[in-house]
């Protein structure tokens, strides 16, 4: 049995009221751990610690601070097996998937804010004339509380927790109640890399209670927040009167738009990986196929057979493409749009659980295509964050304009087209944050990254995320 603890003051410690959490195996469906479930109290000591280490790691130079950071990644990458394995059995997701993706990305993440922070600078302004010169300071903002989702759970919590701490901040981070193994394995690695004590502290517990504790800490006066839109807005709320400064990273309901004259292997290809990769559980998936109508039907045909062929198996199992989704609640949520699907629409391919020999109680579905003839219905208007993706075709370039941004969620689009004027035209007019064109989830660290409309508020990545995670003060000096 694993017994997740939290990471306080460089120290590992039971919660406080000695509240807990079962921790459950995805791929057996078995509790195998359990997970602190943090009150306010033992937030308040997380913050004490964080703001206690505050005054020295500000001042910390960035070469250390530097140094420190890459330790970390060196860490991470020398326990690959243990973090990728560790990931694995918490999520579902496959184990290379996790051995290539998760694990190598969050030390990238902390490889990436190590190098980027020593070429953070600020701006200064001669206001000529007046016989002044204005500069514009960077300063940390203090402690600051990070909460990530479920998942990409080490991806997207050191996301955070990098640009963080090489600004200069302390934080409280919480990671998912659902995947909180990895988090907890990255509080030795720190203190083995010499970060500091209570630079950064981690509290397990429920968004109710360990999160909320966070979001109404009225001294927590940063909060980077990635997750569902609905906590996004309740987090917003809540931080409104208290003017915090908030990055809210949310859901997606993203199109992907294929154009005849695209590169029809590579478009097939990748359309498999952006409709189901990580059992479909990233907000960036293309869970709306657009596809023109001249090669709609062969591209039916294509997509259903490539997609027939991948297997549906044990996260540890090599040959597996589609793990375990990542809880029983979260299995039954997505197939209550399957249920749906078969009233209304027709599904082409998938559609049930699936039993894995071995591990009967796993949460396992196949992956699922679903044709809509309408861009309306809840399938295609709701997340459902799974292994399933809509399709229809469209006639014009308007009307798959039209359908693409008729959607309360701004996130990412995905393009396939060789038209060079149709892509300038449609990444202009294409309503989210992020536009990929005959490529999806291809990462530059030093790009803005986040959504528009329900999607979110705030960039993360490069300068934008050092921005955030620092206060602009202007001196203004006459001489
Ligand atoms: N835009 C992005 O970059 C991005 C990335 C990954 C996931 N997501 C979104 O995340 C969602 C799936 O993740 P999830 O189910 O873990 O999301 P969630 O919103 O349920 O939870 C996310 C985190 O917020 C915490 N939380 C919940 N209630 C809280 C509260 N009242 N106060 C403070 N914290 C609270 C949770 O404990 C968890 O740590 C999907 O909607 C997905 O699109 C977005
Ligand atoms: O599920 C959401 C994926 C988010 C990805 C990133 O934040 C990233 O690649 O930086």
């Amino acid at each position: 049995m694993l017994k997740v603890q939290n990471y306080i003051n460089g120290n590992f410690h039971d919660p406080l009221l000695n509240k807990w959490l079962n921790n459950y195996c995805p791929a057996n469906g078995e509790i195998y751990g359990s997970i602190p479930n943090s009150s306010k109290e033992d937030v308040d000591n997380a913050y004490i610690a964080a703001q206690s280490a505050f005054p020295s790691w500000s001042q910390t130079t960035l070469e250390e601070r530097s140094h420190i950071l890459i330790r970390i990644s060196e860490g991470i990458e020398a326990n690959l097996d243990r973090f990728a394995e560790m990931e694995s059995k918490d999520n579902g997701k496959p184990l290379s998937l996790a051995k290539t993706i998760d694990i190598p990305r969050a030390a990238s993440n902390f490889r990436f804010f190590a190098h980027a922070i020593t070429q953070f600078s600020s701006e200064s302004h001669q206001s000529i004339g007046l016989d002044a010169v204005n500069y514009t300071l960077r300063q940390p903002i203090g402690v600051v509380g990070c909460i990530s989702p479920w998942n990409l759970p080490l991806y997207l919590f050191t996301w955070k927790i990098a640009p963080a701490i090489a600004a200069g901040n302390c934080v409280v981070a919480k990671p998912s109640e659902i995947t909180p193994a990895t988090a907890y394995l990255l509080g030795d690695i720190c203190n083995e890399a010499g970060l500091p004590k209570g630079v950064l502290n981690i509290v397990h517990g429920l968004g109710s209670t360990t999160g909320q504790a966070i979001i109404e800490h009225p001294d927590i006066k940063a909060i980077s927040f990635t997750g569902g839109t609905k906590t996004g807005a309740h987090i917003a709320k809540t931080a409104a009167p208290l003017f915090k400064k908030l990055s809210l990273e949310l859901g997606g309901k993203n199109p992907n738009i294929i154009f005849t004259d695209c590169d029809y292997k590579d478009m097939l290809e990748t359309t498999v990986k952006s409709s189901f990769a990580n059992q479909g559980q990233i907000c960036l998936c293309g869970s709306r196929i657009f596809v023109e109508r001249t090669i709609y039907d062969q591209f039916k045909t294509d997509f259903i057979n490539k997609v027939k062929h991948l297997k549906v198996g044990h996260p540890s199992d090599y040959k597996t493409d589609i793990g375990a989704l990542v809880s029983k609640s979260h299995l039954e949520k997505v197939l209550s749009y399957v249920e749906i699907a078969k009233k209304d629409h027709t599904i082409l391919c998938g559609g049930n659980k699936v039993t894995v020999e071995g591990y009967e109680n796993g949460y396992y579905l196949q992956p699922t295509i679903i044709e809509v003839n309408t861009n309306d219905c809840q399938l295609n208007q709701e997340e459902i964050f799974g292994p399933v993706v809509t399709m229809m075709p469209f006639d014009t370039e308007d009307d798959v304009l039209q359908m693409a941004n008729q959607v309360k969620y701004g996130l990412s689009a995905t393009l396939w087209t060789n038209d060079l004027k149709r892509t300038m035209r449609l990444s202009n007019q294409l309503q989210a944050g992020i536009i990929w064109v005959n490529t999806w989830m291809l990462r530059d660290l030093r790009t803005p990254f986040g959504g528009i409309k329900a999607s979110g508020v705030g960039r993360e990545g490069g300068f934008e995320a050092l921005r955030f995670f620092t206060e602009a003060k202007n001196v203004c000096i006459k001489y």
